[in-house]
């Protein structure tokens, strides 16, 4: 199996809580990103210290409390499923705070943390503030939800959107990169790919390369699979019948997403 593709691990790690994906620097390649999928029964609470980073928690799908000890935000998330397609609600909590989870429902939460020194308020990102953009025309069209978009200072590495393909479409599409700290020709941000499909025994591929194919990795992607682009384009396509989501987490040294199109495909934008 590609070391760029992880399936879920789903390790009980307390009572009521699993640990679904867990992407740290020491078992990936990534040093800017870091990511936890955690499952919780109603009721299960997570508790941690972040230390020098700093976290992202969305409310993929459930309803849970959010509290940094000092600010608590209840009843978070919209939805059972993601394909309700429907914005949810996240909490950005910045490096040395501690934050816990609880569940109101059973829940699934993504954590996702950036390496951070400065530290930020506590912000809830409610599913009304997301943005929600509809990007690409044809086979290319696919929706986005902002969830901490660069325009957004809330953060200080950490950038996260929610894309939803069609059945039979691509996204991150035509392939672009952004593995060069390059501004304001291109930035260096790594990435995370949490993906779903609905119905569930779907799969997308998903191309990770490099322009000297040093790195060049097709993978077929299943449900609650995750995906590491540590460099290189990254498109993803999309099987007629399916409709894929996913959870990106990006960071870098700079927070800005400008990426560069793989100069071989970017005509299907002028054609
Ligand atoms: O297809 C899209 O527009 C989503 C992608 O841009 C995805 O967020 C990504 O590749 C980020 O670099």
């Amino acid at each position: 199996m590609s070391k760029l593709l992880r399936k879920p691990e789903n390790a009980e790690i307390k009572d009521g809580v699993t640990l679904v994906h867990n992407v740290t620097s020491e078992n990936s390649s990534l040093e800017y990103v870091n990511f936890k999928m955690i499952d919780l029964a109603p009721g299960a609470t997570y508790l941690e210290e972040l230390g020098k980073q700093e976290c992202c928690i969305v409310a993929v799908t459930g309803k849970i409390n959010v509290t940094d000890q000092e600010v608590t935000f209840e009843n978070l998330g919209t939805r059972e499923t993601v394909f309700e397609k429907v914005p949810t609600d996240s909490v950005y909590v910045s490096n040395d705070r501690t934050f816990e989870v609880v569940a109101v429902s059973q829940a699934r939460v993504a954590l996702c943390y950036s390496p951070s020194d400065k530290q930020l308020p506590t912000k809830l990102i409610s599913a009304a503030d997301n943005g929600v953009e509809h990007r690409g025309t044809g086979n290319n069209k696919r929706m986005v939800h902002n969830i901490l978009p660069d325009s957004d200072p809330s953060a200080n590495s950490l950038l996260v959107v929610e894309v939803f393909t069609e059945s039979g479409n691509w996204s991150s599409y035509p392939p672009h990169k952004h593995d060069q700290d390059n501004l304001p020709e291109e930035s260096f941000l790594e990435e995370t790919y949490y993906h779903e499909m609905n119905p569930s025994q779907g799969f997308v591929f998903q191309r990770v390369y490099t322009d000297d194919r040093s790195l060049d990795e097709t993978m077929t992607v299943e449900n609650g699979n995750m995906v590491i682009v540590p460099v290189g384009y990254h498109p993803v396509g999309v099987p007629e019948g399916y409709t894929s989501y996913y959870l990106n987490v990006m960071a870098g040294p700079t927070r800005i997403w400008k990426f560069y199109n793989d100069p071989d495909h970017e005509w299907i934008l002028k054609g």
